[in-house]
């Protein structure tokens, strides 16, 4: 015979998990209560009763009994029936839908479990609740054993409202203690500075209203008349950074709106994001990383919201389409206030965020096409922006990396071009796009293997005279994998030009890493190179002094070994490339001949 049960609730297993799994933050049942608070008001107006809402905390410290929160509020209260369905039954909540969005409800509770939190820091919690539409008054009181008391109070007649009573449990290390007046003060403005409700703290008679000025930036009109140092300060209070700039931002359906502020410093592109997020004007988190796009890391913004769903412990939320939408919408927004930025402090920012706007320029031509003269290139000289760049130049070429770069500079420059070093973050995929976007500004790719066809060759008189010295300069480098050429180029007093592929650099690599592995890698590193690797080549400046002495002094093949192996070296080191064992030991006997000379 079968017999329908019923589940048992052990309320000391969920606190356990309320406190120990659920919320981040400690002092969560301030919010809760906060929240609990702010909803009973918004319920009493949808009986449209004529009252003026408010939230009244205050702390009792005596000798005799440990510290008490009595939070009080002038919302709709509790029939006795409803007590016993909403306070006594765990996960039932008065406030109907489940989800956020679509519904537009603008209550802030959902779960039915958020009360449960203040048993984390109080053995019982005391209700005493003034129905607004029956007017009895009730008593409730909870304990963390899972039992509870419940009187009607006939002989009091008060107002409608909710006052909750919480007394600090005895613990030496209570998580979250807001039993003192300066921090139960910060709590109550982080998570209730957007309520609507005037937030009263008092102290030992002393009564502070805590966020008069603070909620006028939520609602959207109001936002909009806030002076430059209000919104300044605001940012200031919430994010605790000074910030010089910022500029107000709202997604399409104005659901979601508030302030996005420039961060004052460079940021680095792994950082966390600094961003508030206040749900149907409470607090959940100062740290949403999803509401901004990635490339936003230069904004930090302060938002307020109706939309999106919180995760069940409202400290952040769901990762859902939603989220997605409001996330890129905004990042639209933050894009279309960019380009209105007046020149100065576009510039301004360009200085400190440049890696920010490379980044997203890159992944963005609209943004690219607006963004891209005020964007800073490495040239040969110096650093410049497009928009000077273009100015001046009629063509402007530019290399895929640092190392190309380096290796054609100085005939680059010889020959009066604008070069552009795409080497560095992000440089060459916003050249490359610029180079199809801006077809007039005659933007060109190129690489030192393309360079070195511009050198002057040898006429046929010259190519027989050298022909013999450069045969054995050949033989002499054939072990170091490069080859010699001569030819006539400008700057004159350049003695060498050493140009290679990035396959060549990338063999070179591979040969230096196997050198320094043990032997079962190195083989395993060198099977990976190709039989016959490029080559990269050395070329000889025939219009250069020093160049021209050593091809006609008449040296030995012994001294011609040191001379080409020394300009060789010469070469790498300028190039900033390490230098491999074999390389590494016939500089060192080039010195030692040399020094016995001396
Ligand atoms: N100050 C109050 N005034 C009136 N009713 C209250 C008050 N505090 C709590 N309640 C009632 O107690 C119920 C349970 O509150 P609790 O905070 O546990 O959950 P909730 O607010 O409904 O949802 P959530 O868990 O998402 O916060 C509420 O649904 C509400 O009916």
């Amino acid at each position: 015979m079968s017999e329908n049960l019923r589940f048992q609730v052990h309320l000391t297993g969920m606190i356990d998990i309320l406190s120990n799994h659920l919320y981040n933050e400690k002092d969560v049942y301030i919010r809760e209560l906060l929240q609990n608070a702010n909803d009973a008001i918004t319920a009493r107006k949808r009986l449209h009763q004529d009252f003026t809402p408010r939230i009244y905390v205050s702390l009792t410290e005596s000798t005799e009994s440990s510290p008490t929160i009595i939070f009080e509020d002038n919302g709709v209260g509790l029939t006795e029936n409803e007590v016993h369905q909403f306070l006594a039954t765990i996960a039932n909540s008065s406030k109907g839908e489940k989800t956020f969005g679509d519904s537009g409800t603008d209550f802030i509770g959902r779960f039915g479990i958020g009360l449960l939190s203040c048993f984390i820091v109080s053995e019982e919690i005391v209700m005493v609740t003034t129905s607004a539409k029956t007017f009895e008054t009730i008593e409730w009181r909870g304990k963390s054993d899972g039992t509870y008391l419940i009187r009607k109070l006939d002989e009091v007649q008060l107002e409608p409202g909710t006052q909750v009573f919480i007394r600090k449990k005895k613990a030496d290390d209570l998580p979250g203690d807001c039993f003192n007046q300066k921090t139960l003060r910060q709590t109550l403005k982080k998570y209730g500075s957007s309520l609507e409700p005037s937030i009263t703290l008092a102290h030992l008679g002393v009564e502070e209203e805590l966020n008069h000025w603070s909620k006028q930036f939520a609602e959207h009109t109001k936002l909009h008349q806030m002076s430059r140092s209000e919104v300044l300060k605001l940012g200031l209070d919430i994010l605790g950074m000074d910030y010089q700039d910022y500029f107000l931002i709202e997604n399409e359906t104005g659901r979601t709106f508030g302030i996005a502020y420039i961060v004052p410093h460079t940021i680095h592109m792994n950082a966390k994001k600094t961003n508030a997020v206040f749900l149907n004007r409470m607090f959940v988190t100062k740290d949403c990383q999803s509401i901004l796009p990635d490339w936003a890391l230069f904004i930090h913004c302060i938002l307020w919201t109706d939309e999106l769903s919180p995760v069940a412990s409202r400290e952040d939320f769901f990762k859902n389409e939603a989220l997605e939408l409001v996330s890129e919408s905004l990042g639209n927004a933050i894009k279309k206030n960019i380009i209105t930025l007046p020149d100065v402090t576009l510039t301004k920012l360009m200085h400190i965020h440049y890696l920010n706007f490379k980044a997203l320029a890159s992944q963005d031509e609209e943004f690219l096409s607006f963004i891209y003269p005020y964007l800073p290139m490495r040239t040969l000289d110096g650093e410049q922006s497009l928009q000077t760049i273009f100015k001046n130049h009629k063509v402007i070429y530019y290399t895929e990396t640092v190392d190309a770069f380096r290796q054609i500079q100085d005939i680059a420059r010889a020959k009066q071009m604008m070069l552009v070093n795409g080497g560095y973050t992000y440089d060459v995929f916003i050249l490359n796009k610029l180079e199809n976007l801006l077809p007039e500004q005659h933007l060109q790719f190129i690489n030192p293997l393309e360079m070195t066809a511009t050198l002057q060759k040898l006429d046929t008189d010259e190519e027989l005279t050298f022909s013999n010295i450069l045969k054995e300069m050949n033989l002499q480098m054939d072990r170091y994998k490069v080859n010699i050429e001569i030819r006539r180029f400008e700057p004159i007093h350049l003695p060498t030009l050493f140009i290679h592929s990035n396959q060549s650099q990338e063999d070179r690599e591979l040969e230096r890493i196997a050198e320094a592995s043990n032997s079962l890698f190195n083989q395993l590193l060198m099977s990976l190179q190709p039989e016959e690797p490029e080559r990269p080549i050395l070329y000889l400046n025939l219009s250069n002094h020093l160049t021209q002495r050593i091809l006609t002094s008449g040296k030995t093949a012994e001294q011609l070994a040191v001379i080409i192996q020394t300009l060789y070296i010469q070469a790498l080191l300028l190039g900033h490339y390490p230098l491999k064992q074999n390389e590494l030991e016939m500089m060192n006997r080039n010195l030692l001949y040399m020094l016995e000379l001396i």
